[in-house]
């Protein structure tokens, strides 16, 4: 009997379910990946917007990827919200100690709603110790912009951060998301070789709350379960695009996607007639 793939995220959490650690969680689960989780900062949240945090304290970061690692060693890694530069640093060294292969980092720096997560200082740890150690890095386009140090304005601009970011920080593949671009919702993966697009129409909803999260967890759990990247990113576009397509509308503000979008018409309520 084969084992089951077993993912880990790194990350804060969302009360309200829609982003962070619950929406990686659900995602895992959703896949059939065995989910399990290192808590960075408590995060209070929901659709409406960020209230407050309280970044859990070093060595108790340390102690929860200890016990993950000595107990349920994972086939992929995911990192989200990493609250300080001294979690940065832990998380490489932690990395580095398990010989995780398998690395998604989402570089969360400022949520949709545009409160900042962590403090730019941290930027440079992300550049200089988490990079070198990704399989992929999939930063949104604020994100990509404030890694590479340049405007994004164009595709030719999205592209070029892609290559920047592999050839001059050394992370193996870059997924520059166009999520907040105009147009058509394509993102550009680079691996060092060639470019690839993954589109979708732009949908005219504002339920993208996590979108970031999901897309990267759904990439996570196609890793651990040994695909490669380009087939992983290819899954994790068509989940996500499924789970804006079809939006559960809840929520006051900016509201969660949907984890079963991808088999809506299985779950959606049926109506007696
Ligand atoms: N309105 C939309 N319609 C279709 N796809 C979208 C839409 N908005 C975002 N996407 C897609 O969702 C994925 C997440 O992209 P985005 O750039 O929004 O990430 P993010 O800003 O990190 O998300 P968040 O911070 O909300 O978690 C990308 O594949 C992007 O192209
Ligand atoms: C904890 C957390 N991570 C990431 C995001 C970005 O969506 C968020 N809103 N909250």
């Amino acid at each position: 009997m084969t084992e089951i793939a077993k993912a880990l995220t790194v990350a804060g959490t969302d009360p309200s379910g829609g982003a962070g650690i619950q929406a990686d969680l659900k995602t895992f689960q959703e896949i059939g990946v065995y989910g399990m989780s290192v808590i960075t900062s408590v995060v209070s949240q929901n659709s409406l917007g960020v209230k407050s945090f309280v970044d859990l304290e070093l060595d108790f970061v340390e102690s929860q990827f200890d016990a993950v690692f000595e107990d349920i060693p994972p086939n992929a890694v995911k990192s989200g919200m990493l609250s300080n530069p001294n979690v940065m640093a832990l998380t490489a060294r932690k990395l580095k100690e398990a010989n995780v292969a398998n690395y998604v980092l989402d570089p969360v720096m400022i949520a949709s709603s545009g409160h900042a997560l962590i403090s730019e200082t941290a930027r440079e740890k992300i550049a200089k110790e988490l990079l070198p150690l990704a399989t992929v890095v999939t930063p949104n386009l604020p994100e990509a912009e404030a890694l590479t140090n340049r405007e994004i304005k164009t595709i030719d601009d999205m592209k070029e951060a892609g290559r920047v970011l592999v050839e001059d920080y050394g992370v193996n593949a870059a997924l520059i998301k166009g999520g907040h671009y105009e147009g058509e919702a394509d993102d550009y993966l680079y691996d060092g070789q060639t470019f690839e697009k993954f589109s979708a129409e732009r949908f005219d909803t504002k339920h993208t709350h996590g979108s970031g999260c999901t897309y990267a967890a759904v990439i996570t759990a196609g890793l651990a379960n040994g695909k490669p990247l380009y087939k992983a990113v290819k899954d994790g576009k068509a989940y996500i695009t499924a789970a804006i397509s079809n939006p559960l509308n809840i929520g006051k503000g900016q509201g969660p996607t949907n984890h079963w979008g991808h088999r809506w018409s299985e779950v959606q309520p049926t109506t007696k007639v």
